[in-house]
């Protein structure tokens, strides 16, 4: 292996230089540029000798340089200025952060060169090599990160050209370091393939397969809530039990993705990386350690554990003018909902197109015996889960509550802990910000995932992926801006999921 990887001794301090590959793309001005800008900016803190002040953030302008890297033609500040529309204007306020916005954009270098020409990757490696020197470090290490936000097909000549070229070799010591984004290979016999291509280049322990769920607050707060409560460890099994939604729906369609989502379709895009992720989270037994690979064990295990798909326990949708893109074919039979029960009572919910955005765990518990308050009549106890928007968890108390009053009537409630009252002034970081966060900090892969894990996910949903593709299974048209289908609201309920009458969660 190139570079001297110091195996334990990483350096967590020292020169960092952060190599965005496919910069021009929708990924890298959406999501990855935002988050490094986000990590920069300087982070209010409140002394009691001075009052409210500006700390350093995350990444540190003594060490680090960003290199956004694509195919397409642009002057280095032709590429700063078109950043600098997506870095969150809606958060700057102060002229601190305003000026935090082009200190940050002056770290920031783009090279132009392709994915898999020698002179260009010798060039970016020469470029590294020279901000390295720039920098007076006191041990001569050097951190390297490559961002891949290009379409999987790169890929390999992506890590052939950093393999050949541009690993960390400074004899002080340091990393290279590779974050991938999703889709990790479109079924189980391509993913072992790309595993073994990329396995040849590259150790485990050096790659970061992002999936950004897992770097969303309440993601990253199931294990704690999980395992450092007493009163959930004993309630958490299937005694108690009956079933547990994941849902993901979104109100919009393919939004300029149609041509990348028609090939994948609903289940590959969101059923199999984000929605499975969470599900680990949520059914996993209490890992050995907190150490990220007893976790990630953990996780497999789950994944190990979920019985084959039925597919009469499968509806599939497809909304209505979902064919009318011009990138889509007519007669695509591709997915964009999906709602899968996956034994031992799990279910998935997922949907786009529909007439809200919100993703959350719900679990449902068995009902009370011995009822004498008659509420099986109202619906079931259920502890909600609410990753996004107004992130939250609550406990629906479906008849729980005496009425306050002379009567002895009952009534719904909640306790809800809602983090927009609890938290008041303190900022959700975005996923992707925890997550890069990591790749260069502590280096832990806990909320990445590991070749293992993917190798099982692709797994059991390879028997109904082709049966999808060949037409034995077609998904139902609904139209745009509905809840979705009543086909899937039928198999959820024999499923055993009791719908609760006359509540609605207001977020407080
Ligand atoms: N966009 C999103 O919301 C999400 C994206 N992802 C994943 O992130 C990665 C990047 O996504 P996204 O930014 O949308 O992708 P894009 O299609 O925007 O591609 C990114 C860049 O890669 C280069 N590129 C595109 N196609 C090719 C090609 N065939 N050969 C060589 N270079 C090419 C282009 O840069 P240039 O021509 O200048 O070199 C382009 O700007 C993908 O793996 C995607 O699946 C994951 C989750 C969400
Ligand atoms: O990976 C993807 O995720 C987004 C949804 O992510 P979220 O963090 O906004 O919930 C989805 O829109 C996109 O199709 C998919 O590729």
């Amino acid at each position: 292996m190139d570079g001297v990887e110091l195996d334990g001794v990483e350096p967590v301090r020292g020169c960092l230089s952060i190599v965005v590959l496919g910069a021009s793309g929708d990924l890298a001005k959406k999501m990855t540029f935002p988050a490094l800008f986000n990590l920069y900016q300087q982070v209010p803190a409140y002394t009691v000798q001075f009052g409210w002040l500006f700390i350093q953030g995350f990444l540190h302008s003594d060490e680090v340089r960003i290199f956004g890297y694509a195919r397409t033609r642009n002057l280095d500040d032709e590429f700063r200025y078109r950043l600098h529309r997506f870095l969150d204007h809606d958060k700057v306020v102060s002229p601190a952060q305003t000026e935090d916005v082009s200190e940050f954009l002056h770290l920031v270098k783009y090279i132009s060169g392709s994915y898999d020409a020698e002179e260009d990757f010798r060039s970016l490696d020469k470029e590294i090599n020279e901000h390295k020197s720039s920098k007076v470090q006191q041990d001569g290490s050097s951190r390297r990160l490559f961002y891949l936000a290009l379409p999987p097909s790169v890929y390999p000549s992506a890590y052939k050209m950093i393999k050949l070229f541009c690993m960390n070799k400074s004899k002080y010591g340091g990393w290279t370091r590779i974050v991938i984004e999703k889709p990790f290979g479109k079924g189980f016999g391509l993913l072992e393939k790309l595993s073994n291509q990329i396995g040849e280049l590259l150790h485990e322990k050096q790659l970061y397969r992002i999936d950004n769920y897992l770097g969303k607050e309440l993601v990253q707060n199931l294990m704690v809530l999980r395992f450092a409560n007493r009163f959930f460890l004993p309630l958490w099994n299937r005694d108690n039990f009956d079933n547990i939604q994941i849902v993901f729906q979104e109100d919009f369609g393919t939004e300029g993705r149609a041509g990348y989502f028609d090939e994948f379709g609903v289940i590959r895009d969101i059923i199999q990386n984000h929605l499975l992720q969470v599900l680990c989270q949520v059914a996993m037994e209490k890992p050995v350690s907190v150490d990220p690979e007893h976790i990630r064990d953990t996780e497999v295990r789950v994944l190990q554990s979920v019985c084959p798909i039925q597919s009469e326990e499968v509806v599939l949708g497809q909304y209505e003018g979902y064919c009318e893109d011009p990138t889509v074919p007519d007669d695509s039979n591709t997915p964009t909902f999906a709602t899968i029960i996956l034994r031992t009572h799990y279910e998935k919910w997922d949907r786009k197109a529909l007439n809200s955005r919100k993703s959350e765990i719900r679990i449902q518990f068995k009902d009370v015996p011995g009822d004498i308050f008659e509420s099986k009549k109202h619906g079931r106890n259920e502890l909600a889960i609410r990753l996004q928007p107004s992130e939250a968890i609550y406990m629906k108390l479906t008849i729980g509550v005496k009425q306050p009053g002379l009567e002895m009537d009952t009534t719904q409630s909640e306790l809800d802990l809602s983090y927009k009252q609890c938290y008041q002034g303190i900022t959700i970081p975005e996923a992707y910000e925890c997550l890069i966060l990591d790749t260069y900090d502590s280096g832990h892969q806990q909320h990445f995932v590991r070749r293992d894990e993917l190798t099982e996910a692709w797994k059991f949903f390879t028997p109904l992926l082709p049966r999808i593709e060949n037409g034995e299974i077609k998904p139902i048209l609904y139209k745009r801006g509905t809840t979705g289908l009543l086909e899937a609201d039928d198999l959820v309920q024999k499923a055993g999921y009791v719908q609760t009458q006359d509540y609605v969660w207001i977020e407080q």
